[in-house]
Order: structure tokens, then sequence, then C-alpha cells
């Protein structure tokens, strides 16, 4: 299988399973430094050295996930931006989550 940051989101309007257990731990190994909390979403903090650094970074986290159509939610400020995934439809973990988390790594 490709790695998950050369793959596509796909929309998700409900009736998948939610991932668990093994499944997010598999994915999991694929990504760097995200945190899976709850079994429900991945977060990661990012550091940078000023504002403007963490907005540009922002900026092109949120042109990937118009181009992806998943978006995160990104809470940032002087020097951090945190991430947080998850697919609302299930109210969980989806493979999506993880391609987006994948792709965001690669910027
Ligand atoms: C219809 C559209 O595909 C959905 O509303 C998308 C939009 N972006 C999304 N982003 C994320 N992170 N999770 C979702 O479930 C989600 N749903």
């Amino acid at each position: 299988m490709s790695a998950l940051a050369d793959r596509k989101c796909v929309p998700c309007s409900g009736g998948v399973p939610r991932l668990r257990g093994e499944e997010i731990e598999r994915y999991r190994t694929e990504l760097r430094d995200w945190e899976v909390v709850d079994e429900h979403h991945l977060q990661k903090r990012f550091k940078f050295d000023n504002f403007r650094e963490a907005l540009a970074f922002v900026n092109r986290v949120g042109d990937l996930a118009e181009e992806e159509g998943h978006h995160p939610d990104i809470c940032f400020g002087w020097g951090y931006a945190e991430i947080r995934i998850w697919t609302h439809a299930i109210d969980g973990l989806s493979e999506s989550d993880f391609i987006l988390a994948a792709k965001i790594d690669r910027l």
C-alpha cells in the first residue's frame, strides 16, 4: 500500500466504523509524533520561532485542508500551532484523519 501522505482523504458521511486499538496503532506508526487522544482525535503541537512563521504554517495547512476536503481544528499563537483532527460524521478516527496528518507532516 502507498504511503499515507500519497493517498487522498475521502469524504465521510457516516456508516463506517471508527478505527480502534491496534488499527489506530498501525496507522500511528506512519506518523511523526502525533498523539492519539481517547481513540477520538489526533493531536500535535508544532513549534516556531515567531508568530509570523506559525501563521504561515497555519495558512499552508488551510490550503491543504481545502484541497483534501478534510479540515483540522487549529489553535495557534506566538511560536506554536496545535492541530486536532477527527472525522465528525463518526465522532472518531477514520483513515482520512491519518492521511491528512501525514500530509501535514510532509509540508
Ligand atoms: C461534507 C464534508 O466532506 C465534511 O463536512 C467534511 C469536511 N471536513 C472535515 N474535516 C474533518 N477533519 N473531519 C470531517 O469529518 C470533515 N468533514
